[in-house]
């Protein structure tokens, strides 16, 4: 099977622009086929409050009401996805800028109120992904790049976690390509200790993953990055890494900077 990378890029490095910049560049010189996952949350945030409209998150998933609903689709399906676009294109990927809502690539279900209400927020619809229309753009050498938005079928846009996006279309496309899903952040991987950068941990299997939470060494972002990783190792996705935005090239060969999960 032909190689391909799905690379999430998170919040702290989209709002960081010499991070982000040399990101882009090595994401562009990454040969093959390949696929860009963003979030944004920082950047929502930082317009919603400009705006008046606070965010609150309850396990890292942001309650998103009607209001906010209009913000996150603003700021990441227009702002911070077609400056990404704009950005890679100058770099010489001919990237394309998508929602999951675009050709129907990743339907969702509205979360259902529980003990939390957290509005227009969506759960990926696996079964239903359609992976027809990006084998296409691959194919035809275009690159995807998805913000962390999808669709309730019935018109509605969902705000869907943007780590989430990348292990279900990871997942999805394996059956058609050796998958590579790499996260990038601003550390260097998984800490040992949240408060050493250089404290990376190499190798990360269950009974580690276990370790680390019984340790409570894992918490806030990292908690639902690692979840998604696994999901995604246990449903055949080739390699999951964890790493710094500036080591997404030598993450793409054979020698790994960062956080292996196995
Ligand atoms: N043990 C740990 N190792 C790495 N990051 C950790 C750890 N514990 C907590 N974190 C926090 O998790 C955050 C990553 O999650 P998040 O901010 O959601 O990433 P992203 O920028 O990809 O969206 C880090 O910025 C860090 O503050
Ligand atoms: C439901 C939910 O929480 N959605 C996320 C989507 C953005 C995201 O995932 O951004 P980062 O990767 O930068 O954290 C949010 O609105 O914050």
């Amino acid at each position: 099977m032909i190689d391909l990378f799905i690379i999430k890029v998170g919040g702290n490095v989209i709002d960081n622009p010499a991070l982000l910049q040399t990101f882009l560049e090595k994401f562009a010189a990454i040969p093959g086929k390949k696929i860009l996952i963003h979030g944004g949350g920082k950047i929502a945030t930082r317009i919603g409050d400009k705006l008046g409209i606070e965010s609150k998150y309850v396990d890292g998933r942001r309650i998103t009401d009607a209001d906010t609903i209009d913000v996150v689709t603003m700021v990441y399906g227009g702002l911070v996805n077609k400056q990404l676009v704009a950005k890679l294109q100058a770099n010489g990927c001919n990237a394309i800028g998508l929602t999951g809502a675009d050709a129907n690539i990743i339907p969702a279900v509205k979360r259902p109120v529980k003990e939390i209400d957290y509005g227009f927020v969506g759960d990926v619809y696996t079964e239903k992904l359609h992976i027809a229309p990006l084998q296409t753009l691959l194919e035809a050498g275009v690159t995807p790049v998805f913000a962390p938005l999808t669709h309730d079928g019935n018109g509605q846009i969902l705000n869907t976690n943007a780590d989430t996006i990348a292990s279900s279309l990871a997942i999805a496309l394996s059956a058609f390509y050796s998958v590579r899903l790499i996260y990038c952040f601003e550390k260097k991987g998984v800490l040992r200790d949240p408060n050493d950068d250089e404290a990376v941990i190499n190798l990360i299997n269950q009974e580690i993953y276990q370790q680390l939470l019984a340790e409570k060494v894992l918490s806030d972002g990292i908690l639902p990055k690692l979840q998604n990783a696994f999901g995604a190792i246990g449903n055949g996705v080739k390699e999951v890494l964890i790493g710094h935005a500036d080591d997404v090239l030598s993450n793409t060969t054979a020698k790994v900077a960062g956080t292996l999960i196995c």
